[in-house]
């Protein structure tokens, strides 16, 4: 579903990746682990050209990145950051704007069946801004899903969040994964988190992918040495 090959990136004179190769496979939920800096989240912007690659290809489903207007890729390649960003107003407002981006009318129906595929649907009226980060968390999951992904790509999505939280939004995408034939690169530090989610880790390390593997036959004390 998803091929990097070769993937090189600079910034600012600094090689942040330098020759990333990763095979994702369809309904696979792929952990990016790695220490900080090592550019995993630099990775993800490159699949949905929030940032663009200097050399090598990205193909998602077969197809390269560099051919896709970077809105279509986008509905294609959605993504979650650590931090969700509310629009000011309510819930289902939010959640509309997602189904408005695909150029589908935000009807009732289709904002409340959004709503209740993440849990949220005695949310719909509330103001965004005052719900808690597991429940942003949702409205923002709700808004990408709006978009009809194929792919998702989360970056430390839970990292904000109490245990409690984060296995519920862990829960709920490993149940999208299912109903929606969806494939995930996640991007986390938490080992234990990496051993409930992965289907398999990839260990990046100084701007390449050195590792990968199924979660439980990481060597972590090798990806993360203090
Ligand atoms: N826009 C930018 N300008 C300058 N340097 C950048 C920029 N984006 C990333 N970098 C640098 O690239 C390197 C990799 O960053 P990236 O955020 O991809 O790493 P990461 O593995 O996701 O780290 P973390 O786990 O801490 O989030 C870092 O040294 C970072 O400072």
């Amino acid at each position: 579903m998803i091929e990097v090959i070769n993937v090189r990136k600079s910034i600012r004179g600094k090689e942040i990746l330098k020759g990333v190769n990763l095979k994702v496979k369809r309904r696979e939920v792929m952990v990016i682990a790695g220490p900080s800096g090592s550019g995993k989240s630099t990775l993800l912007r490159c699949i949905n050209r929030l940032t663009e690659i200097d050399g090598g290809d990205i193909l998602v489903d077969g197809i390269s990145i560099k051919k896709y207007n970077p809105i279509q890729l986008r509905r294609n390649v959605g993504m979650v950051f650590q931090f969700p960003v509310m629009f000011e107003g309510r819930v289902k407002d939010n959640i509309a704007y997602g189904l408005r981006l695909l150029g589908k009318t935000a009807t009732e129906k289709s904002v409340e069946k959004l709503a209740r595929e993440v849990g949220i649907e005695n949310l719909l009226d509330a103001d965004a801004s005052k719900l808690s980060g597991g429940e942003q968390q949702r409205v923002a999951i709700a808004r990408t899903l709006a978009l009809e992904p194929k792919v998702l790509l989360l970056d430390e999505p839970t990292a904000s969040l109490d245990p409690e939280n984060v296995r519920k939004i862990e829960n709920l995408v490993l149940k999208l994964v299912r109903s929606r034939d969806l494939t995930v690169l996640w991007v986390t530090h938490d080992v234990e988190q990496a051993k409930r989610i992965g289907d398999r880790v990839a260990v990046m390390k100084d701007g390449r992918i050195v590792t990968v593997e199924d979660p439980e036959k990481i060597l972590w004390s090798d990806v993360y040495v203090r």
